[in-house]
């Protein structure tokens, strides 16, 4: 077994009636109350709170087995003789017998960044970051998942998450739109493939059925954004699709409302007697609150019809999760390893399949989960790419998953992009500032502190540092939770919870609520550590400014491990009219010499890939304004270079 997923012990959630476990390999360390401390507000129901981490804060009990060796924790908070990359004892002692021996937990306060700068490999002891993950996007979760629904796979997950709600104002609860949602239509849009179908301007064109429409409306849908004008006639008109519009542009809404017009107009209902369920589309997302937050959405819009959306996903009860498909289920919408759980147990059958979404599809390509979803596609009974629909959606799309995806897609897919492929949100204001270390946490508290209540989420490198970062802005009286990989999935779920509900204005987080999550009155992200991967960047920063609403994400940028993201940094800035900090230009320049390198020059050349001088033919059928690709058209090889 590799040593990221011995790392990944189980998440069980039946017992434990104390706040913040740390599991990380070495049995469960508990966070006992400390003296002082600002409570967890995600902990509160617990009667826990977060131990003030001075000199030996955290103590855990060994515990056995498990990959981090000798329990206990020694909180190593500002030395400096820190490995960065997590290796050190940090947190330790105690009396474990991992397999990593004497590591312990380390947390290295300031001094830990916990984070290799390489794309791939193993990044360090604790690492969040999945190291087969070319995004640097954490995987834990789908590991956890897969791991949690063995049938060996230690204790039984009796989590059972609380039911969605039943009232039409919970239901229907608006997400409301910012004052920059009109400048949506400026947005240069650029359609390639044959034929593409005609955009539509409204959702009267849409043609949907009128239950849909009213729950459009009830929605507070008055206009439909670019990413749905072109897709949703797409996937009207049956054809594949791989879409890319920025975050928060209403992508979800994109899929979900041809898909469930088609599903109505066929009259289809969900046996609650079969012992098979047979959905007619399937969903796929990277994390279990995404996968949640679409079938949320997908239930919103099919409320009182005769759809029926199902969700299933990790570090929940496999029980329950069947009893929920058995119930009838026409919109399968799952994290991989559950879904294919599932599949596998035979509860799922995928003879009248017609659509598969894949949601962050870049990500769902990546190496980290592309097995699966070839194992998905491969399951038996699934309709082959020719008599299916396959639907993929992201904000970001490097170009080597394009030409993977492809695989998945019938050839005469269509690409849209709606703005920059790859590109952030504009309505994001984006700063960089230039940091050390140790003095990161003084300037986050700093920074939270000019914030006040505002809605905060805080990016870390690793989930020992969300616990670690979560902690100590508790102890400064900032009312903070925290969610990452190693968190019970019902903690998980409160604290997300308790964020929306802004009881915690602030959480901290790894990269496991960096994509997709859409949560009203988000003004700031923080990037305390910089993601390796830019796509990740724009992600994360994707928290905010959404639906047109204005947001703020602040970066630290320490030059010893972030310098090689200075580049693709400044490209990412500089498309979104952000300015650019000189010093950062020059750690740019300097990183990376002259050649190719124009940081102010446009663009991001990552279009259709089918462009780049392959088999396919640009059909500008249905640009609207100069497409990206084409005004760029002469510089693209110089472009494409630029990209790391
Ligand atoms: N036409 C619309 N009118 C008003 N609000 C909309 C519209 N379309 C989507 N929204 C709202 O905008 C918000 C963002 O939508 P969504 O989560 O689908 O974005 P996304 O493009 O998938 O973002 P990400 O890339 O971060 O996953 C949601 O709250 C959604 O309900």
């Amino acid at each position: 077994m590799d040593d990221w997923e011995e790392d990944q012990s189980p998440v069980v959630s039946s017992s434990s009636s104390f706040g913040q476990n740390f599991s990380g390999g070495s049995g469960v360390f508990k966070s006992f109350s400390g003296s002082g401390g600002q409570q967890n507000g995600n902990d509160d129901d617990e009667g826990s709170s977060w131990r003030k981490p001075a000199e030996n804060g955290f103590r855990g009990r060994g515990g056995r087995g498990g990959s981090r060796g000798r329990g206990g924790f020694r909180n190593n908070f500002n030395s400096e003789e820190e490995d960065r990359n997590g290796d050190s004892e940090g947190y330790k002692g105690g009396e474990g017998r991992g397999r990593r021996g004497r590591g312990g937990f380390r947390d290295g306060g300031e001094g830990d960044s916990g984070r290799g700068r390489g794309r791939g490999g193993f990044r360090g002891k604790d690492e969040d970051v999945f190291s087969k993950s070319r995004s640097g996007f954490d995987s834990t979760d789908d590991k956890e998942d897969k791991e949690n629904v063995g049938e060996n796979a230690g204790p039984k997950v009796v989590y059972v998450p609380p039911p969605p709600p039943e009232e039409e104002s919970s239901i229907f609860a608006q997400f409301a739109t910012g004052i920059n949602f009109d400048k949506y239509d400026d947005i240069l849009v650029d359609v390639s493939g044959s034929n593409p179908p005609k955009a539509i301007m409204t959702f009267d064109e849409a043609g949907l059925c009128e239950s849909l429409n009213k729950n459009v409306v009830k929605s507070g849908y008055t206009k439909p954004t670019p990413v749905q004008k072109h897709g949703i006639p797409i996937i009207s008109a049956g054809r594949d699709l791989m879409a890319c519009a920025q975050t928060g542009s209403g992508k979800t809404a994109a899929f979900l409302l041809p898909i469930l017009q088609r599903l109505m107009t066929d009259g289809v209902a969900a046996s609650k007697f079969s012992e098979v369920q047979e959905p007619e589309a399937i969903i796929v997302a990277p994390t279990r609150e995404l996968i949640n937050q679409i079938y949320l959405e997908a239930r919103k819009f099919a409320y009182g019809t005769c759809v029926r959306p199902v969700v299933v996903y990790g570090g929940t009860n496999t029980g329950y999760t069947i009893r929920e498909v058995l119930k009838g289920c026409n919109v399968l919408c799952g994290t991989p390893g559950r879904l294919l759980d599932i599949i596998g147990r035979g509860k799922v059958g995928l003879s009248k399949l017609r659509y598969l979404v894949l949601d962050e599809a870049d990500r769902m390509l990546d190496m980290g989960f592309e097995p699966d979803m070839r194992k998905l596609v491969a399951s038996p009974g699934m309709p082959s790419k020719e008599d299916r629909q396959t639907l993929l959606f992201s904000a970001t799309y490097p170009e080597d998953i394009q030409r993977l995806a492809a695989d998945f897609l019938k050839v005469d897919y269509i690409f849209l992009a709606v703005g920059v492929v790859g590109g952030a949100c504009s309505d994001v204001e984006q700063s960089i500032i230039q940091v050390t270390q140790f003095s990161k946490r003084e300037q986050l508290l700093e920074l939270l502190r000019t914030t006040g209540n505002e809605r905060t989420m805080v990016f870390v490198g690793t989930k020992r540092s969300a616990d670690f970062i979560a902690t100590f802005l508790c102890q400064e009286k900032i009312p903070t939770t925290s969610i990452h990989g190693d968190r019970e999935q019902r903690e998980r779920e409160k604290a997300l919870s308790d964020f929306r509900t802004g009881q915690c204005p602030v959480l901290v987080a790894t990269s496991v609520a960096a994509r997709g999550l859409d949560i009203e009155h988000v003004q700031h992200v923080v990037n305390f550590d910089l993601p390796s991967s830019i796509d990740e960047y724009v992600h994360r920063i994707g928290r905010t400014g959404r639906c047109g609403n204005i947001g703020r994400a602040v970066s630290f940028f320490d030059p010893e491990p972030d310098t090689p993201l200075a580049r693709s940094l400044v490209k990412v800035l500089s498309g979104a009219q952000q300015e650019v900090p000189k010093w950062l230009e020059e750690i740019a320049f300097s990183a990376h010499g002259t050649t190719g390198f124009n940081p102010r020059g446009k663009v991001f050349a990552s279009t259709d890939t089918r462009r780049g001088g392959g088999s396919f033919k640009t059909e500008p059928a249905q640009a609207s304004g100069p497409s990206p690709a084409a005004a760029t058209s002469a510089s693209a090889a110089d472009d494409e270079d630029e990209w790391e």
